[in-house]
């Protein structure tokens, strides 16, 4: 029997949520509705739905599933919206937004009326935007936290996990509160402190703009996340209040140690710093995508003159390997430069591995 599916937002999230799901079920229909026009049209024309509703109420009406994926203030008032429209009784409501304390205090008053929702947050993404950078495999094993209400029948959780079997994330159940926390640590904090690096450089730069030039590697790592959509960071920065407060004031008291250390040249203490850093750094799981995702990369050392790069993408293409991404870390005279390629998947990067040790190409999985 025909489903349908309504999608609210349809960016990244929202966009690849629904390329995920048209890839493991069949007979659905999927209905999008956006704000921006522009942005329906294109999921229209990308075919990541099928059809685009004029309103929540006309899409959310016969729908099986609705998935609200705008930023979470965006989310809340899709909601309210909600509460007032005549759905399906076996209807499920979720959302994807990166904080879940605020979302799911909402949703007492979808539950009021009988209506099942199931608060969600794919841990993975990008610093891109928009429905034309939805990709069906997104999500491909990252954790995938849903946070059902108490009372949600197990029967229920199952049938979403389910509908999203084609993100072939994994998931993992948590309460909102725990949710936000870990979140907050590992995703949230994060963002804010890449923000806060590039103020510093802009800052510098406007008296020397060589900083810019010279702000490369490490720099540009380190802050790739600052390239985010900003109106998702300040509803999410909103959102988290209290979690993001007390690692400010944590971090705070950290940089005061970190300062002393320098001050007083404590350099078995700055030593320590970064080795234990270092420890805990080292033993994170690599084969998971996590908040801040991994993306299969392969660290390959090419000599640094013209041909090297494109011998190592021939031996892979000849292998049928494909590569996602291809980034020069650091090319300088006289020294081995570094190649990061990105693969789809672990097996692509096990096989890149193997076939070009084979043509003496050495390559690390971390760098
Ligand atoms: N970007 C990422 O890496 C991740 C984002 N998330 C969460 O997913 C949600 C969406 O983020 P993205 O897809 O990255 O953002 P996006 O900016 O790519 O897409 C959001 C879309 O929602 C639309 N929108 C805003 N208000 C709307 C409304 N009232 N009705 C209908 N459409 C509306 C916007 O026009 C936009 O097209 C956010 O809540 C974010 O916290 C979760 C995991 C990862
Ligand atoms: O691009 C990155 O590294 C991210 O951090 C993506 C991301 C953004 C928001 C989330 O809630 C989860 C993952």
């Amino acid at each position: 029997m025909e489903k349908r599916v309504f999608v609210i937002g349809l960016g990244l999230i929202g966009g690849s949520i629904a390329l995920a799901i048209r890839r493991a079920q069949e007979d659905v229909t999927i209905v999008g509705f956006e704000i921006n026009e522009e942005r329906l049209g294109l999921a229209k024309t990308l075919n990541v739905i099928d059809e685009g509703a004029v309103s929540i109420e006309q899409g959310a009406k016969d729908a099986d599933l609705i998935i609200i994926s705008a930023p979470v203030g965006q989310a809340e008032e899709i909601m309210e919206t909600l509460v007032n429209i005549e759905m399906k009784p076996t209807v499920i409501i979720t959302d994807v937004g990166s904080t879940k304390q605020q979302i799911m205090s909402k949703a007492i008053h979808l539950h009021k009326k009988g209506v099942t929702f199931i608060g969600g947050h794919p841990m993975a993404g990008s610093h891109k935007s928009g429905v034309s950078a939805a990709r069906p495999h997104l999500f491909e094993n990252a954790f995938y936290i849903l946070t059902p209400e108490k009372n949600t029948p197990a029967a229920k959780i199952e049938e979403l996990k389910d509908w999203l079997s084609g993100t072939k994330a994994n998931f993992l159940i948590m309460s909102p509160k725990e949710h936000d926390e870990l979140t907050g640590a590992v995703s949230h904090f994060p963002h804010i402190v890449a923000a806060s690096l590039v103020h510093q450089v802009a800052a510098i730069d406007e008296k020397n703009s060589t900083i810019s030039s010279i702000a490369a590697g490490g720099f540009r790592d380190i802050t790739r996340i600052a390239s985010s959509s900003p109106t998702m960071w300040r509803d999410i920065l909103l959102h988290n209040k209290d979690t993001l407060l007390a690692l400010l004031e944590k971090w705070r008291i950290e940089m005061d140690r970190v300062k002393d250390m320098i001050d007083t040249m404590d350099s078995d203490a700055i030593y320590s710093y970064f080795n234990s850093a270092k420890e805990f750094r080292d033993g994170l799981p690599v084969k998971q995508k996590g908040a801040i995702p991994s993306f299969y990369d392969l660290y390959v050392d090419v000599p640094d003159h013209p041909g090297s790069i494109s011998e190592v993408t021939s031996i892979l293409a000849k292998e049928e390997i494909s590569i996602t991404n291809i980034r020069i870390i650091e090319v300088r005279e006289d020294i081995m430069g570094v190649l990061r390629l990105s693969f789809r998947n672990e097996d692509d990067r096990k096989r890149a591995q193997i076939c070009l040790a084979k043509h003496q190409f050495e390559s690390f999985i971390e760098m």
